[in-house]
């Protein structure tokens, strides 16, 4: 919380790089762009661009443009990082100094360990506890081993071209001495305002990443939220021309995004290639395991294992009523059940287990998950929290809630309830390559709107009912 105090004293300070930030981020001033790139620029950096996509390209040419900030929005799987790293290199080619910033440490060193493979040189700054085992070679403390004067620090700290921390990282002392020509923020749609001013103070212009359809920042407090913590720098300057689009992705097939499309984008996710459209589940050792099954395999498991990329299995007609374990945190062991059963069966098919993953919105049922799997080595079982940034070929979830409460009562719960967050479900449903499995009871899902609209869209075929309870 202190460095956010002190990251909004500096937004105040009487200085022209204050003012101009106040100007656009409080009083909302329109960003400003040169009209063309300086001669030569593109022909020393052509070759970087020859492998991004025509939205990439744009974002990238536009950033190299702006005197002020530019947003990349990036969709799910649309190559956030992959852009990062090419504008990155670019920058660094045409001879700027760049701040990295982002909202984790893992998100900092995922962009690191693929400039490390580009040979390029970085500064990494952040407790080495924090810092990916691969990128200590580039961490503070190993690059300043050997100095052993002040001055020498001095220099060390002012000519780094490439310097990579987190957002809340800038409060480093490096930072009283230099101001880099560009930062970077990525997963700025994560980031709480005042934690972006501190990188944003500490360049000439910025460039915010991020996705506001998927998750915000974290926010405890109601009241807080209420009054508008929530909501990102992302969020607050999406409206002032300065937005481009990644919109084409590399991770869902076509049946998956249609999902997310119809949700939240609106048609605007287009997938990157014919190949990814059309990708399906093929697993070596599925049809053993359906012909073993044969003749005691129920309907809805069959469907389940066909290589039909979207199902949701309803619970209705088995009663899997929701339950509470002492602390009153809810979970649903009949769904748990069923999770587990289809998990084994695609591990015998040949699904590898860092290729299936499970979501669940409630912690106590994640809990219950990892019970479960426990003998089934590395699948992981988390909260969409922890799933944004990341995919799998084959994503499970279970919804949980099954009640039979009237509507009223779900409503009750109103906004804070979880399965009424639109965001929450774009990240859950954006996380598959190319099998998406749905657990839970469609009549009490049904009172919850993002659910609701999620039921409807789907196509008769993906919805299957689960008629028998699976063993234990
Ligand atoms: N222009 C491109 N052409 C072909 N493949 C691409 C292109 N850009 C990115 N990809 C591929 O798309 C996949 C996702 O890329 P990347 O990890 O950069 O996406 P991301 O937007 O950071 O993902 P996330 O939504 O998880 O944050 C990678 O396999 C990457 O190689």
């Amino acid at each position: 919380m202190a460095s956010n105090y002190t990251n909004l004293s500096k937004l105040l300070s009487d200085n022209p790089h204050s003012l101009r930030l106040r100007e656009l981020i409080i009083d909302a001033r329109k960003p400003e762009f040169e009209l063309t790139l300086a001669k030569g620029a593109i022909e020393k950096v052509k070759h970087i661009f020859k492998s991004l996509n025509k939205p990439q390209k744009t974002a990238i040419l536009k950033i190299l443009m702006c005197k002020d900030y530019v947003l990349m929005k990036g969709y799910p799987g649309t190559g956030k990082t992959s852009t990062i790293v090419a504008l990155v290199r670019i920058l660094h080619q045409l001879g700027l100094s760049i701040l990295l910033t982002s909202y984790t440490h893992s998100a900092v060193d995922n962009i690191l360990l693929k400039l490390k493979k580009l040979d390029l040189k970085f500064l990494r700054l952040g407790r080495e506890s924090r810092i990916h085992p691969d990128i200590l070679p580039y961490s503070e403390s190993t690059l300043t081993k050997n100095i052993k004067t002040v001055g020498d620090l001095a220099e060390f700290y002012t000519t780094k071209q490439i310097v990579a921390t987190t957002c809340l990282g800038t409060n480093h002392v490096l930072f009283t001495k230099r101001r880099f020509d560009i930062c970077i923020i990525d997963e700025a749609s994560q980031v709480l305002q005042p934690t972006c001013f501190g990188p944003l103070s500490c360049a000439a212009k910025f460039v915010l990443v991020g996705d506001p359809k998927q998750l915000p920042p974290v926010v405890q407090s109601t009241e807080a939220r209420d009054l508008g913590m929530d909501e990102s720098l992302f969020m607050r300057l999406d409206n002032t021309g300065a937005t481009y689009e990644l919109n084409l992705q590399y991770r869902m097939n076509s049946s998956i995004m249609r999902l997310s499309n119809e949700l939240v984008y609106e048609g605007a996710l287009k997938c990157g290639s014919r190949d990814v459209a059309e990708a399906r589940l093929q697993l070596s050792n599925m049809e053993n395991v359906r012909a073993e099954l044969s003749g005691m395999m129920p309907a809805w498991l069959e469907c389940a294992l066909s290589p039909q990329p979207v199902l949701f299995l309803d619970t209705d007609n088995i009663s899997a009523t929701e339950s509470y374990d002492a602390q009153g945190l809810v979970k649903n062991d009949l769904e748990a059940d069923i999770v587990c059963q289809l998990a084994k069966c695609f591990l015998r098919g040949g699904l590898s287990p860092q290729e299936l993953g499970i979501i669940a919105p409630y912690r106590n049922q994640v809990k219950v998950l990892h019970t479960r799997l426990g003998g089934s080595g590395e699948v992981e079982v988390n909260t969409v929290d922890q799933y944004q940034g990341r995919d799998k070929s084959v994503i499970i979830i279970s919804f949980v809630r099954s009640n039979s409460k009237d509507d009223s009562s779900s409503k009750g719960r109103g906004g804070t309830e979880i399965l009424c967050d639109w965001r929450r479900l774009n990240v859950a449903v954006t996380r598959a390559k190319h099998k998406l499995l749905f657990v839970g009871s469609v009549s009490t899902l049904k009172k919850y709107q993002p659910l609701q609209k999620l039921i409807q869209i789907l196509n008769p075929e993906e919805i299957c009912q689960i008629t028998s309870v699976p063993d234990r």
